[in-house]
């Protein structure tokens, strides 16, 4: 009965239907479900297209999507609900309001994990690493790493890898550039120096992309690879690459592939260390994260860690630490030349600190510390995060979460929200994180849900501190020696690219002066009357004992 049902609808359609009588009905079908939609939103905020989604908007405004999505969130009062293409997957809330994000962060923690839809696009690379785990895993990781890192034999350690891939390698390459007044991408000189570091402090070894010529160094490109094409299955269909990792075709298996190449390396050097564990006895002369958990895990972990264990842990790191800081030094130079008043502030708190001529808490470096903090709350290096919601919930502010949705947090938007921060919210003022009678940096005092640059609550960065000894060393070794000009012609092409990380979309062209020198545009360095070097005044200590 059914199917003769099905037949003669099939045949009153091929006789009586034509294909633009259809096309007729399926537009005026959506064009009323867009009019509901657009109805039903809430005002101010993007038009939720059927089929599309946001996506429509997105792509609208691709040239400009941080300032757009932050006015968009302004005129919404902070939150308002997204959704991406059908058959995405994603949908759920985005929010700039501070008690949203401490109630996800802490209040609620328990009910919004990093969640499946995070951890099935990451897990080829990081499998059960700190930054794709919950639960049970995440809280083992997380204690080995804030163990690890919070040690003061880590802390001794960590300074001296900054402060000797700083002076031992940075400087070097900045001299000769300044010598010879060649022009280079900043952003990828300290995009080099993070991953360096980043790889000595989690394993030991030395990747080597500072190296004499700035040479391609397989390891950094096979992560990056992985990395992106990880990011990718965000932005693709889940039917799409669900179906491409089932053939392994095209990006999914070049993904694999990647994967399986960082994974082999992290594997390889666990196993040289446990070897040499084992052949001398102790680690005792190795200080990197590795050899620390190797060789002295907590007593309550019998056995020590495993090595699928160490290698995960040691695979997050580097994601964790190999390009954040590099990228808030990257916006904090660029905001640096167009103030030069800031800039002269801070020169004259590194000259102060090199000198030891202040009092003890001054030689911490809080202006800088300061201008880099203020610097990050206009440039997050992490622009927006997300968490996916266990079950049904409503925000402080009201708004409905179901489970499975995420809600998404807008640093970016945050740092620009003049009800946050006051009437000049948009200029770069450090003079906002001191306190006005000392000096010294107050920044403690704000609520940390306002400014989530480094996330907070349970899951905030373990590698805070590490991240701003890092940028001050840099910082202040960079400016004490030399004046970074700006290659003229950037104001249009220095933007954020769309991604996790707020990469300056096509780097930062600079050039070197060494302090006492001006380059002519298009000119190799040439001496200037007046200039102070204080290029040999910086003792050691001051570039490395800055810590939060
Ligand atoms: C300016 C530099 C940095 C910024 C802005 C930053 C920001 C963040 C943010 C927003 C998160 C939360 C991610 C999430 O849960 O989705 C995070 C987590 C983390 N960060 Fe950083 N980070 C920086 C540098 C570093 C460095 C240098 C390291 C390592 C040495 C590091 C290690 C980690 C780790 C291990 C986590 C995971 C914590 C957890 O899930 O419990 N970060 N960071």
């Amino acid at each position: 009965m059914a199917r003769e049902v099905v037949a003669m609808a099939l045949r009153f359609v091929r006789e009586y239907v034509r294909a633009s009588d259809l096309a007729v009905a399926a537009a005026v079908l959506f064009a009323c479900s867009a009019a509901r939609s657009r109805l039903s939103a809430k005002p101010g905020a993007p038009m939720l297209w059927p089929v599309f989604g946001v996506l429509p908007a997105l792509f609208a405004n691709f040239d400009n999507i941080y300032d757009w999505g932050t006015a968009a969130l302004l005129r919404a009062g902070g939150t308002f609900p997204y959704r991406g293409m059908w058959g995405g997957g994603s949908s759920g809330v985005i929010t700039s309001v501070p008690a949203n994000v401490e109630h996800v962060l802490k209040t609620n923690f328990a009910n919004y994990p990093k969640g499946p839809y995070f951890r099935e696009r990451f897990v080829e690379l990081l499998g059960d690493g700190i930054f794709n785990a919950d639960g049970g895993a995440w809280r083992a990781q997380r204690r080995a790493a804030t163990t690890g890192m919070h040690s003061a034999r880590f802390l001794e350690f960590s300074s001296g890898t900054i402060g000797a891939l700083v002076r031992g390698k940075l400087v070097s390459l900045l001299e000769s550039l300044s010598a010879s007044g060649d022009a280079v991408d900043l952003q990828d000189v300290l995009l080099r120096f993070t991953f360096d570091n980043i790889c000595a402090a989690a394993f030991g070894v030395d990747a080597g992309c500072l190296a004499e010529g700035l040479p391609d160094v397989p390891f950094a490109r096979v992560f990056e690879r992985a990395t992106e094409l990880s990011l990718a299955r965000f932005v693709t269909p889940p039917f799409v690459w669900k179906a491409k990792r089932l053939l392994g075709v095209g990006s999914e298996r070049a993904l694999v592939e990647a994967a399986r190449a960082v994974r082999e390396f992290a594997e390889r050097t666990v196993a040289e260390r446990r070897a040499e564990l084992r052949k001398t006895g102790t680690l005792a002369g190795r200080c990197d994260l590795l050899s620390r958990l190797m060789s002295a895990p907590p007593s309550d972990v019998p056995g020590g860690y495993s090595d699928e264990f160490l290698r995960d842990f040691c695979i997050s790191f580097i994601l964790a630490g190999r390009d954040t800081s590099s990228v808030a030094l990257a916006w904090f130079f660029w905001l640096l030349a167009s103030h030069p008043d800031v800039e002269s502030r801070v020169l004259a708190d590194i000259r102060a600190a090199a000198a030891g001529d202040d009092d003890a808490s001054r030689t911490s470096m809080d202006y800088l510390h300061a201008a880099l903090t203020e610097s990050m709350r206009l440039y997050p290096p992490v622009p927006a995060d997300f968490k996916e919601a266990l079950e049904d919930d409503v925000l402080p502010d009201g708004t409905a979460v179901r489970a499975q949705q995420r809600v998404i947090y807008y640093t970016y938007a945050m740092g620009r929200d003049k009800s946050l921060w006051g009437p000049d919210c948009l200029e770069f003022r450090p003079e906002r994180w001191l306190s006005p009678k000392s000096g010294v940096f107050a920044g403690g005092a704000e609520s940390p849900y306002k400014y989530v640059v480094f996330n907070a609550g349970p899951r905030l960065c373990v590698g805070k501190r590490f991240a701003y000894t890092q940028m001050k060393a840099v910082a202040a070794a960079v400016l004490a020696r030399f004046r970074v000009e700006m290659l003229p012609g950037q104001e249009k092409t220095v933007k954020p690219k769309l991604n996790t990380t707020l990469y300056m979309k096509r780097g930062l062209m600079v050039r070197f002066a060494a302090r006492g020198q001006r380059h002519e545009p298009g000119h190799g360095a040439v001496p200037a009357a007046g200039g102070c070097s204080i290029k040999h005044q910086l003792p050691k200590a001051a570039i490395e004992q800055s810590e939060y």
